[in-house]
């Protein structure tokens, strides 16, 4: 049996507008590495060795889309990412500050997507189960604003 520590771990943030009313989330477009470029994803990145899968998300938050935000709980458990790997996701609120692509962090491109836009953008294949368990959470409210 695999136990979690033979795992890749990512860690990762839905981020939206507000946390006790979402009615927006964010989506970041790859632009590499070639296999996953195009594809669409929740900000995030693998869990290095001594920081809380928390901690990481915070971070990699901060290094791919230049803010910090705060965690909320997280949405679901576990999801599978393929082989062992396995994506935990935080819902989150950006803290001051507009959050921006990092091409050097392969992201080209950001929206804000609602409930109705969420399957406007091609998410990446094994996100496609997050997207269906979010949009039922988020509320009505502005819809897609790029
Ligand atoms: N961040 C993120 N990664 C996802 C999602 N969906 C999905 O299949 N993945 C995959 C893509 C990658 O193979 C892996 C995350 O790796 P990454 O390249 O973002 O990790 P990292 O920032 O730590 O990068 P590196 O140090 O390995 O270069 O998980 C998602 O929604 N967000």
């Amino acid at each position: 049996m695999t136990s979690s520590t033979d795992r890749v771990r990512v860690a990762a943030v839905a981020l939206v507008d507000d946390l006790s009313r979402p009615t927006r989330v964010l989506a970041a477009r790859r632009s590499a590495p070639p296999a996953l470029a195009g594809g669409w994803e929740f900000p995030g990145g693998k869990v290095e060795p001594g920081e809380s899968p928390a901690q990481a998300a915070v971070r990699e938050t901060l290094e791919e889309l230049g803010v910090r935000v705060r965690l909320g709980e997280r949405v679901g458990g576990a999801w599978p990412l393929g082989g062992t790997a396995e994506m935990l996701l935080w819902w989150a609120e950006p803290l001051p500050g507009e959050p921006a692509p990092s091409p050097v962090q392969d992201h080209d491109e950001l929206r804000w997507l609602g409930a109705a836009t969420l399957d406007d953008v091609p998410w990446l294949v094994h996100d496609l189960p997050v997207v269906d368990h979010l949009r039922p959470l988020l509320a009505d409210g502005p819809q897609g604003r790029s």
